[in-house]
């Protein structure tokens, strides 16, 4: 069996130009992720590359060789910049020099030099820039979206096969003496290589949707400015912990927080420190909560607590140690001026055999933080809801 290299190639340059288009397609519409984008331009490296390799009968050889490596590589290199993005991580440190001076001395190896050289030579290069990207993949990025593994694996495919492409290369001189021309070994890793890069590229969008599907599903529960659960979850889960807390007869405390005069906060330093001053008041208040427990954004510059199985000293400890936390709060405007704020709350504690609703639960934090409000804002009003008297016979 032979494979036959300029049908691979063109298979590959059409594979990559479907993918080309396709990708710039999508990214005009709803896809305008930057490492897409990378992604994009990196398919584009591999069209080019394939088309200045397929392009030899037609035009010089050292032009179709110099033009087509450099594409070749340009989209490795983006490749491997997107993972990274994706991943958000650091590089990792290494020898990189390594791979740069592989990469500076390709340029020289398109001089007169034996195929076999140069295929052995650029093949360990390319490898070798593929390896940071798949190092990313595989230990950054493995927990994350499935499809983006599938890249890692295919990518680590890719580089062993361009291994073994650069060592048939150099034990099989015989074999490569025309890029163009047909072998077994030559065809088969070539194949590999390149299939395996082609599977990444797909790949890559795959791990691209699935990342905009998981943050739509996020968005959908949770606030976008402050990464609170959002009004109506706040809603379910209240209903769900109340109903909880009956089961196990445990107490469940809710409170409403409101921040306090947060509209002379919004006029006198602007909408944006608004919003930074919501964001640095939900992640320190976050920041003391138990993993059970829920602050949820209902609105503005109101939000609701859920503390499950905490009784009213629980609650009220708690509450106090949040509005201290944000009396001492700093908030820095982006013309560098400070400022701080207060909070007010209004805390029901919920026996667990009350037969509440979520309904009337908020109805009466809301009273309490009325009652705080009037008396002049920055404390904590409670309101305690004993449990129903036993129904007379
Ligand atoms: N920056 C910013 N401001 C918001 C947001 N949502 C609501 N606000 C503002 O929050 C302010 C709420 O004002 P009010 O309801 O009068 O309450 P307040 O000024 O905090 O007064 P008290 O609650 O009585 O202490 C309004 O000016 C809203 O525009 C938001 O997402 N970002």
């Amino acid at each position: 069996m032979t494979i036959d290299i300029p049908t691979l190639l063109l298979a590959l340059l059409s594979g990559y130009l479907m993918l080309g288009l396709q990708l710039l397609v999508a990214r005009r519409g709803a896809l305008r992720q930057p490492e897409l984008g990378l992604w994009t331009w990196g398919s584009w490296g591999f069209v080019l590359g394939f088309g200045f390799f397929g392009a030899r009968v037609l035009i010089p050889t050292w032009v179709s060789v110099l033009l087509g490596n450099a594409f070749i590589f340009g989209g490795i290199l983006l490749y491997v910049i997107a993972l990274q993005r994706f991943v958000r991580r650091p590089w990792p440190s290494g020898p990189y020099w390594l791979v740069w001076l592989a990469a500076v001395s390709f340029t020289g190896l398109m001089l007169e030099i034996p195929l076999s050289v140069r295929t052995a030579w650029l093949s360990l290069v390319y490898a070798g820039l593929l390896l940071p990207g798949v190092y990313l993949v595989l230990r950054h990025g493995w927990g994350g979206e499935a499809s983006l593994r599938a890249v890692g694996l295919t990518l680590a495919v890719a580089a062993l096969a361009l291994i073994l492409r650069g060592w048939h290369a150099f034990t099989h001189p015989d074999q490569y003496t025309d890029l163009l021309r047909s072998s077994l070994g030559q065809g088969l890793t070539f194949l590999c290589a390149f299939l395996s890069l082609m599977g990444a590229g797909f790949g890559f969008v795959l791990a691209s949707f699935e990342r905009a599907a998981t943050e739509m599903k996020r968005l959908a529960s949770h606030d976008g400015l402050t990464a609170c659960v959002n009004r109506s979850s706040t809603d379910d889960l209240l209903a769900h912990l109340l109903e909880r807390g009956r089961r196990e007869g445990s107490p469940v405390s809710f409170a409403m927080l409101d921040l306090d005069h947060f509209k002379q906060i919004n006029d006198r330093y602007g909408h944006q420190s608004g919003d930074a001053a919501l964001r640095a008041f939900a992640a320190d208040v976050r920041g003391r909560l138990r993993a059970s427990d829920v602050l949820g954004r209902m609105g503005g510059e109101e939000f609701g607590l859920i503390l499950p199985a905490t009784d009213e000293p629980g609650a009220m400890r708690l509450l106090e140690q949040i509005r201290q936390a944000v009396a001492a709060l700093k908030v820095r405007c982006h013309d560098g001026r400070e400022f701080g704020m207060t909070v007010s709350a209004g805390l029901v504690v919920v026996a667990s055999d009350s037969g509440l609703s979520a309904d009337r639960v908020y109805a009466l934090a809301d009273k309490a933080l009325y009652q705080a409000k009037h008396a002049g804002r920055n404390r904590v009003e409670r309101h305690l809801i004993m449990p129903m008297p036993a129904a007379a016979d």
